[in-house]
């Protein structure tokens, strides 16, 4: 046992980068989309009610209602040649782009909620030879509900390992000069290509109010976000729009919501709009679904003439870029010479 761990010990230092995304589900099938809707509603971290009073009405009501509806929503998106949710395709292709430009670390990804699970994945890294993890939840705005509910998860995973690896954690990106440049060149590249938009509006996925009460700085990195990017176009807070969407339950949310301003444009003159949700690092539901559908048809229902929703960074070179800084930021000092 002992010279297993010396031979070991004495092996060279692999760095591995394990990109942890939210989950999604592995079928397009009621069951499927209950089950991940289950693991997902379930957290605490997610949902901050007592379990007394939750667990009754996740079970009764969510779990029964929810499903259903959701799973028309995924079948408008679902990306049929694969058989996938746009989700895991492009953090699947993220993960393999970035594998393929990174010769000098070990990349996997895990979902947080089903299929490939966070502990497998550590393991296929150790098995790799990687005792330096870096953990990039893939959020570029932090938030407990996101984050910190994969550094729980990653944290239970350790407490069972006798030899943990040791561990790092990026920092969220909403800040960062490549993360806001990449965004705003997809811009210039709508305008380029002739798009010439009355307004921008980035879309963030909300959290109530209740969390950033308690804390949460989520908030203040989203409308951070916003301002850098405002600044980099060379435009102003009454061009550059920032909205929060996909509310869920009774409670408030952060405001504006991005549906209620998709309606109220118009009327204030505003025909022509560019949409981006710069706090999806890859394409899924809530971008695909509720904004470039639902949210485009609400807007040219109440008068608007044109609404051109960017895709997420995804696999894209810029999105390979930004992940690509993120990751070596994260793994600094951990290179070897
Ligand atoms: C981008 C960051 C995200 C934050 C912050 C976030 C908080 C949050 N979400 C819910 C409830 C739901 N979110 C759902 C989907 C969903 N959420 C994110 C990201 C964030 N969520 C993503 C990337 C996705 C898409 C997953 C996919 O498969 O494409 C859903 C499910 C959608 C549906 O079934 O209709 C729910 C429900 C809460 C309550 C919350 C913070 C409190
Ligand atoms: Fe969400
Ligand atoms: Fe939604």
């Amino acid at each position: 046992m002992k010279k297993q761990i010396l031979k070991a010990s004495s092996e060279p230092t692999k760095v591995g980068v394990l990109l942890v995304n939210l989950g999604t589900p592995d079928r397009l099938t009621v069951t499927s989309v209950r089950r991940y809707l289950r693991e997902f509603l379930s957290d605490s971290r997610v949902i901050n009610l007592p379990r007394w009073l939750w667990l009754p009405i996740l079970n009764l009501i969510v779990l029964v209602v929810r499903p259903r509806k959701s799973l028309e929503a995924y079948r408008k998106v679902w990306l049929e040649k694969q058989d996938q949710s746009p989700l895991l395709y492009y953090t699947q292709q993220l993960t393999q782009k970035l594998a393929d430009k990174r010769a000098d670390i070990e990349l996997a990804f895990a979902m947080r909620y089903g299929q490939p699970a966070i502990a497998q994945q550590i393991e296929h890294l150790q098995q790799k030879g990687c005792n330096r993890l870096l953990i990039v939840p893939l959020y570029p705005q932090y938030s407990a509900t996101t984050n910190a509910t994969v550094v729980d998860h990653v944290a239970k995973h350790l407490k069972s390992l006798v030899w943990q690896p040791t561990i790092r954690i990026a920092d969220p990106w909403f800040a960062q000069p490549n993360y806001i440049n990449a965004l705003k060149r997809q811009v210039e590249q709508a305008i380029a290509e002739g798009y010439q938009p009355d307004k921008i509006l980035l879309s963030f996925h909300g959290l109530p109010n209740a969390s950033i009460d308690q804390g949460d700085p989520y908030y203040y990195q989203c409308l951070e976000t916003g301002r850098l990017l405002t600044q980099a176009l060379g435009k102003n807070s009454n061009e550059v729009l920032v909205t929060f969407q996909s509310r869920f339950g009774p409670a408030q949310w952060l405001q504006p919501y991005t549906s209620e301003t998709l309606e109220a444009l118009p009327e204030q003159g505003v025909k022509k709009l560019l949409v981006l949700t710069p706090g999806f690092v890859a394409d899924c539901i809530e971008t695909l679904e509720e904004i470039a559908i639902e949210g485009a048809e609400e807007f040219i229902a109440a008068g608007g003439e044109h609404c051109r929703v960017l895709p997420c960074l995804n696999d894209s070179e810029l999105g390979i870029e930004v992940m690509d800084a993120v990751i070596n930021e994260g793994i600094a000092g951990w290179h070897k010479a």
